[in-house]
């Protein structure tokens, strides 16, 4: 098997792994947990969204999250944002990376930002020209991209179709989401030939979520064919609200224990990583999902597996 000697590992807990979080989390406590993942060797942290705080509420404080972390020099601090407004609302914040995002799918767009697909096109762009304008760095989230909630499984037709208006649109990178986690390899691997057949591999990270137990396998698939950038969130947390079933995101732990273990070098350090993972659970009130932070509990409690 061909392997990288370097991936990238870009945190999305922080956003991603706490906006589908019943329990609020206080402010000061979402800046604690990005100034804990700031000391890990992360280099890249989706810190929150600027979305209609009426549709995620967990986020509403995105202005003063971002105001108030400690900012490390090498670290990129990026946000999601949906349209103008949001931007507008992230530049006060003085975000490092604007996140566009929209699905491939009609019925998770439309339930997720209420527009279209097509409707949706002309809105991303306005973002991505006026965060470009302010000198930040574009990335583009597809949503949906093997299985719909809605629709079953996507073709990856209609993924090309939006990543060809999002590259059109020359966001740096797409992240290809598989919101529901339905996806296996050989689907990855179908979706993987039709987009490399067109555009480079550092065009795209996956953001795999872990609901049915196949991320790590879809990532190891990913990683064969080229792929070196890939989202995770401590702990596992994570989902989208407007996908019924979807459940949290490759754990961040996780994935640094299967890349440590194959020799790939991503500059994260474990022990960092279970102490902010430790962190959430205590401001959540409740174990997260990882199989890392599974071991660590096992460990305190004196517990052999
Ligand atoms: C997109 C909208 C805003 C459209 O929502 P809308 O209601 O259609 O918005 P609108 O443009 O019609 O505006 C209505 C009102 O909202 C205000 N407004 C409009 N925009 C904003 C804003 N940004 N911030 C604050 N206020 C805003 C706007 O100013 C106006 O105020 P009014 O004039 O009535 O007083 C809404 O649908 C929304 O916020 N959706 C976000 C849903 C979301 O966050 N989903 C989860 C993230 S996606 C995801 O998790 C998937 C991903 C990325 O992780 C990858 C994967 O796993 O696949």
């Amino acid at each position: 098997m061909h392997l990288p000697k370097h991936v990238t590992l870009k945190e999305v807990g922080p956003r991603d792994g706490l906006q589908n979080e019943k329990v609020h989390m206080a402010t000061a406590d979402k800046v604690q947990l990005v100034d804990l993942l700031s000391q890990t060797g992360l280099n890249y942290i989706e810190v929150t969204s600027f979305v209609h705080p009426k549709w995620i509420p967990q986020l509403a404080d995105a202005v003063e999250v971002l105001q108030a972390i400690k900012r490390e020099k090498d670290i990129t601090y990026a946000a999601l944002i949906p349209n103008l407004r949001g931007l507008e609302r992230a530049l006060q914040a003085n975000i490092d990376e604007a996140s566009v995002f929209m699905s491939a799918s009609e019925s998770h767009n439309q339930n997720n930002i209420n527009k279209t697909v097509t409707e949706t096109f002309p809105v991303l762009e306005e973002v991505v020209l006026g965060a470009k304008a302010a000198g930040k760095r574009v990335r583009g989230y597809i949503s949906t991209v093997i299985g719909c909630p809605y629709e079953g499984y996507i073709q990856p037709e209609q993924v090309l179709r939006v990543a060809d208006k999002l590259l059109e649109m020359d966001v740096a990178e797409i992240s290809l989401g598989d919101t529901i986690g339905v996806g296996v390899p050989t689907q990855v691997e179908r979706l993987l030939e039709e987009l490399l057949k067109r555009y480079p591999a550092e065009k795209f990270a996956m953001h795999f979520h872990d609901t049915r137990g196949t991320a790590l396998t879809n990532i190891v698939k990913s990683l064969e064919m080229g792929i070196t950038k890939f989202d995770s969130a401590l702990g596992g947390l994570g989902g989208c609200p407007y996908a019924k079933g979807a459940s949290g995101n490759v754990a961040t732990e996780d994935l640094l224990y299967l890349f440590d273990e194959m020799g790939i070098h991503t500059g994260i350090e474990m022990n960092a990583v279970l102490e902010a993972a430790t962190f959430v659970e205590k401001k959540l009130g409740k174990p997260v999902a990882s199989k890392q932070m599974a071991i660590v509990r096992n460990e305190r409690s004196g517990q052999a597996l």
